[in-house]
């Protein structure tokens, strides 16, 4: 595990996104993306790029059950906002978070991720140490599934909510296993509330209670985050 400690969020965006940049010149074409306020400044240097993503496949993590793609909280809304808006993939996919028949959903997403090896998966992580939406107790062995989200998760989220009990209570979500499939994986950590999930993850024992703590076992991970995150590791992994 690669662990890189930056001044803040911004250079931290600068230095996913030179992974991103130096991966698409070795012929990278499917990049597993996150939603959440961690990769904003990723895709802010991609907007301003002259990178063309046009010849690219997208794959999102997750995306909430029962909202809408127009709705403004919608991980579809966040996308378009943040990134496709302005570059535009040959293909991008989110889980349909409208889905009538889940099982139908869950076996099209899985099918989907069969048939594009993700080559550099986004992360962001949960207070919790959650990835994706796969909060503790998830198996490592996991495909996509529908989660049901936990207490701390549904708080943490409510900041982009009017209030909590607008914060949809369910999600599909990519599974841990397929998530550890990716070639690459660079997860982003911020600010002071993301301490403890970044010390577990880094120093704490492999265990499905931090869904985050499998990616000690993946052979190219990249941890990004500001020194506010990076406060309580052990020295020897601050740079
Ligand atoms: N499903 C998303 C995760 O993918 C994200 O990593 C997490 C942290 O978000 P933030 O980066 O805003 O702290 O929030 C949500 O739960």
């Amino acid at each position: 595990m690669k662990i890189i400690v930056t001044k803040d969020n911004i250079e931290g965006g600068t230095k996913a996104f030179e992974i991103i940049k130096k991966g698409m010149e070795d012929g990278d074409k499917v990049l597993g993306l996150a939603t959440g306020s961690s990769p904003i400044p990723l895709y802010d240097d991609m907007c301003d790029s002259d990178l063309d993503f046009s010849d690219m496949t997208s794959i999102n993590l997750d995306e909430y059950y029962g909202l809408n793609p127009d709705n403004d909280q919608s991980y579809h809304y966040f996308m378009q906002k943040h990134l496709f808006d302005k570059k535009p993939f040959k293909h991008s996919y989110i889980p349909n978070g409208m889905a009538k028949d889940i099982d139908k959903e869950v076996d099209r997403y899985n099918d989907i991720i069969a048939a594009n090896p993700i080559d550099i998966q986004i992360l962001g992580i949960g207070r919790n140490g959650h990835i994706a939406f796969n909060e503790p107790g998830t198996p490592f062995g996991s495909l996509t599934h529908k989660v049901q989200l936990t207490e701390s998760t549904i708080k943490a989220n409510s900041r982009f909510f009017d209030n909590e009990d607008e914060v949809p209570r369910q999600a599909i979500c990519m599974g841990i296993k397929s998530i550890m499939q990716s070639k690459k994986i660079v997860l982003l950590a911020f600010g002071e509330s993301k301490q403890d999930a970044v010390k577990a993850l880094v120093e704490g024992p492999v265990t499905e209670e931090v869904p985050a703590s499998i990616l000690q076992d993946h052979p190219d991970v990249t941890v990004i985050c500001d020194e506010v995150a990076a406060a309580k590791l052990d020295p020897k992994y601050r740079n």
